[in-house]
């Protein structure tokens, strides 16, 4: 990306908060007149002390001026520090929001950990480039002010002082660009360190079972020293300027009291002259690293937004805007709650279609399994269904109205969906049970938990301290709470215990005689319990009937059930 994109996005993320830079840019502007005036009332003072006058004024002046200087100092500070945290505030506050808007491949398609890293860490840049601008006009103008009061008090001197400040900018221009670079490059580093290392600690135990946790974590530590050696690349840079920046102004204050001293010994100067001069020569100092710190800090602020606004290219799902409400009593009870016509969808311009004119009705009430070999696009089918996918062609009704009618939200309101990995979210088992309805009562709680045979569970335990067999009961019965139109169940393919079986069983009967359940069928029972079987191959339906129908019927099916039963029943190979 080009640096003046970067640098846009940079200005559209301060953009909100202009007042506020111009408040403090306004407040910089007054303590550099302060500090600009600072040398001048000095030489006042000695002037007046050379000549023998009351001093009273010179030195009350003098003393306002710190004083005054001061107070618009620190609230400078103060304001420019608070909008800093409100500026990454704002960012990280957009991107979670964005992550949670966004559809849902297209966040998957990205390491989970560079997603965490782009908020926690490439904001945290925003920090010091925020007030950065400021800095600058502010260091710039405090830089020609002093240049200008230099020249009032003596041309000769500063001209010493221009050769040394013509030095420091040239050294500036041609270094500052490559602190840029290696921070950018260090911000990379850091994005992949996240993203390996949370990809890592999610699959612990493959790791230490594969006795991997060494080469991962060498690996891990690779990005972290990549990461270290870019930073330690710009220090490196950043500190030759500032040293031959501190020199060049050292060495020129060495020539300017030389010569200054040779002058007002010709007495062509006078030496409160040069008192003030050489106060400005150190003040001097002021912006120059001013400068150097804010041009480092908009670099690396800019690497930042550069980062930030590649998230924009992830797409987001349509914004939920409220149609007419459902009206349950309007659908038909004997139409098909679901209806696919005609769907196709592939996961990107140049893969070949997941599933293929797939023309579909699930009942609205009953179970209906969904069988098929691996990658016969049994998961594409329900992430339609829950429009995490969108079809190419063909569509999808509900209630005998189109998708494109409804919006995501009033979808996702009327299904319900148990995971196959069964995640559980942060939180007590309580915060489980209660994530898709969060004003369930506890009685309700306790009768989901009878229903999945979990009664008595503790649901103040952590979610995490509990086994894969409860975990499964936990989400279906989260499922179960307040009855869904439609429950899309995707079997684990684990083994499970016979009692966590026995439960889901019963679940998948119970909903069944009341509603639509619709089951990825990975075990026997499931199939067999079933009232419609469908078969998918190839994405495409290949059949669909009974299980006495197809087993009759159809090899594939067969075969898939020859599968399962071996599977259920190891005894029988
Ligand atoms: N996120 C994805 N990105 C790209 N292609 C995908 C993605 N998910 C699935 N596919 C492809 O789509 C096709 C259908 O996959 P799908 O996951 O729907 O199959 P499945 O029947 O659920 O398989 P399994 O039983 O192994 O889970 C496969 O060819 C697969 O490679």
């Amino acid at each position: 990306m080009p640096d003046t994109t970067r640098l846009r996005t940079l200005l559209t993320v301060l953009r909100p908060h202009r007042r506020t830079m111009l408040l403090g840019l306004v407040l910089g502007l007054a303590a550099n007149g302060v500090a600009l005036a600072t040398p001048l009332v000095t030489k006042w003072v000695l002037d007046t002390f050379d000549d023998g006058v009351d001093l009273t004024g010179p030195v009350a002046a003098l003393a306002g001026l710190l004083v005054v200087g001061a107070a618009i100092g620190l609230w400078q500070w103060i304001l420019m520090g608070t909008l800093a945290e409100r500026i990454v505030l704002d960012a990280r506050t957009s991107i979670i929001r964005r992550y949670f808007q966004a559809r849902v491949l297209d966040l998957q398609r990205r390491p989970t950990g560079e997603l965490v890293t782009r908020v926690t860490s490439d904001t945290g840049l925003l920090h010091e480039a925020s007030g950065s601008l400021v800095g600058l006009i502010n260091a710039g103008v405090g830089l020609i002010g002093t240049l200008i009061l230099m020249a009032v008090l003596d041309l000769t001197l500063l001209g010493c002082t221009l050769a040394a400040v013509v030095v420091v900018s040239l050294l500036m221009s041609w270094l500052l660009p490559r602190i840029g670079v290696a921070q950018t490059a260090a911000q990379e580093a850091v994005g992949r360190l996240g993203a390996h290392l949370e990809g890592s600690l999610r699959a612990i135990r493959t790791v230490k079972a594969s006795r991997a946790e060494t080469r991962q974590s060498d690996q891990i530590i690779g990005a972290a020293r990549d990461a270290a050696a870019h930073s330690v690349r710009a220090a490196k840079i950043s500190a030759t300027v500032w040293t031959i920046s501190w020199s060049g102004i050292n060495l020129s204050v060495i020539v300017i009291l030389a010569v200054g001293a040779w002058r007002a010994h010709q007495g062509l100067l006078e030496v409160s002259t040069l008192v003030a001069f050489l106060l400005y020569v150190f003040q001097l100092m002021g912006p120059i690293s001013e400068l150097t710190q804010n041009l480092t800090a908009l670099q690396a602020g800019i690497a930042a937004a550069g980062r930030i606004n590649e998230l924009e290219s992830i797409g987001l799902e349509p914004p939920s805007e409220p149609r007419e409400p459902h009206d349950p009593a309007r659908s038909a009870d004997a139409a098909p709650v679901l209806v696919l016509r005609g769907v196709t969808a592939r996961y990107g311009p140049d893969a070949k279609p997941a599933v293929n004119g797939i023309d579909l009705e699930i009942p609205r009430r009953g179970h209906t399994a969904i069988v098929g070999p691996s990658g016969a696009g049994k998961t594409t089918l329900f992430s339609l269904l829950l429009r995490f996918l969108e079809p190419e062609h063909g569509r999808i009704l509900l209630d005998g109205r189109p998708y494109s009618e409804w919006t995501h939200d009033q979808v996702r309101a009327r299904l319900a969906y148990v995971e196959q990995e069964t995640p559980v979210v942060p939180g007590d088992i309580a915060d489980n049970l209660r994530f898709t309805h969060p004003d369930a009562s506890d009685e309700e709680l306790r009768a989901v938990l009878a229903a999945v045979r979990l009664d008595g569970l503790d649901t103040t335990a952590n979610a995490t301290d509990v086994s894969g067999g409860q975990r499964q009961r936990i989400a279906l019965a989260r499922a179960l709470l307040r009855t869904p139109d439609v429950l899309l169940l995707d079997e684990a393919t684990a083994q499970v215990d016979g009692l966590t079986e026995a439960a889901v069983q019963d679940c998948i009967r119970e909903r069944a005689a009341v509603g639509a359940v619709v089951t990825i069928a990975h075990r026997l029972s499931t199939v067999l319990d079933a009232d419609r079987i469908v078969v998918l191959e190839d994405g495409r339906v290949r059949t669909q009937g009974t299980h006495a129908e197809l087993y009759a019927t159809d090899d594939l099916y067969r075969r898939l059930v020859e599968a399962l039963r071996i599977a259920a029943d190891p005894a029988v190979a």
